[in-house]
């Protein structure tokens, strides 16, 4: 089995998957404030060869996951964001300084589409793009929907937006606090992964294929105007693609990737776009 850890700044992410079926066994998540306890929160690790790990929470946290590892795999692989991997040209001046989910986020998008647009809504939301021929451009941080609502302390941060809601009723004037806060948040986030795309496809000329992921990516893609697919497995892919340790894997598969559908064309993108500087 191989064991595959996302490790973000509000949840720690595991799935095990099968070396020989490729197939995914459990997964499952514990918040990244704790400690990791083996045996409760992941599994039995007798049966693990071999440990993927992408890690933005402190150095301390990642540390103390690879010391605990470490003593019981033998194998053990840590992400790095670096200059260039696997066709793509990091866009950061400092490219370690590239939280490495966005990276890996951008190498699997950029195995799976070539050129895109690589959004991530967890504690953060990012949106980072990378050109057909491989140059990533760097990308947009925001806060997430949970940190933007945390951050108003009007008594609603334990109110969720629940994610099966229809984004046209995301979209209304809330009646009720609860509602106004998440309204305004969600509006603010869908507005700006929308305009982003829009404007940066505008500037370089290329209508790119647009991918999601993340704890929201579900409730934000329903507010997206181009066509997308959300692909819960991203990081991941990007783990597979780094450290490929299966047939499937070596081969360019990454697990779970999606259908992309193709872009609308530039000139709808820049209609949209020329629409909504006018309102
Ligand atoms: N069941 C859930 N538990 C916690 N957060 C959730 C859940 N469902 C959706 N979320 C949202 O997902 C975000 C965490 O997403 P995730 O992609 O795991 O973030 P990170 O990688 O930053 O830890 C939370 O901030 C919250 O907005
Ligand atoms: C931007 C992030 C906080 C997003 O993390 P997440 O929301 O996935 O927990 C993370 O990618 C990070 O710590 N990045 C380092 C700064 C940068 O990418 O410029
Ligand atoms: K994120």
């Amino acid at each position: 089995m191989i064991l595959d850890l996302d490790i973000g700044n509000t949840l720690s992410k595991w799935r095990l998957k099968d070396a020989d079926s490729s197939e995914i066994r459990s997964r499952g998540a514990v918040w990244t404030r704790e400690e990791w306890k083996p045996g409760s929160d992941i599994p039995d690790l007798d049966v693990v060869e071999a440990v993927r790990i992408s890690s933005v929470a402190r150095q301390a946290v990642l540390e103390q996951t690879v010391t605990l590892l470490q003593s019981r795999v033998r194998n053990v692989h840590v992400a790095r964001s670096v200059p260039e991997a696997l066709g793509v040209v990091n866009g950061y001046e400092e490219p370690h300084r590239l939280g490495v989910d966005r990276w890996m986020g951008v190498l699997a998008g950029y195995q799976l589409a070539g050129g895109c647009c690589a959004v991530d809504c967890g504690s953060a939301i990012t949106i980072d793009f990378v050109l057909p021929g491989g140059r990533h451009l760097g990308g947009y941080i925001l806060p997430g929907l949970r940190l933007m609502k945390e951050s108003l302390k009007l008594g609603t941060r334990n109110v969720a937006i629940d994610p099966d809601s229809e984004a046209e009723e995301l979209l209304l004037p809330g009646k009720r606090t609860v509602e106004a806060v998440n309204h305004g948040i969600y509006l603010a986030a869908v507005s700006a992964v929308n305009r982003i795309y829009a404007e940066v496809c505008d500037r370089e000329g290329v209508a790119l294929p647009m991918l999601l992921t993340g704890g929201d990516a579900r409730v934000v893609a329903r507010g997206v105007h181009s066509p997308h697919a959300v692909w819960p497995d991203m990081v991941y892919g990007g783990l597979e693609a780094c450290f490929p340790l299966t047939a499937a894997e070596r081969a360019g598969r990454m697990s779970g990737a999606p259908r992309v559908p193709p872009p609308a064309g530039l000139e709808k993108i820049r209609a949209g776009l020329a629409f909504s500087m006018l309102l």
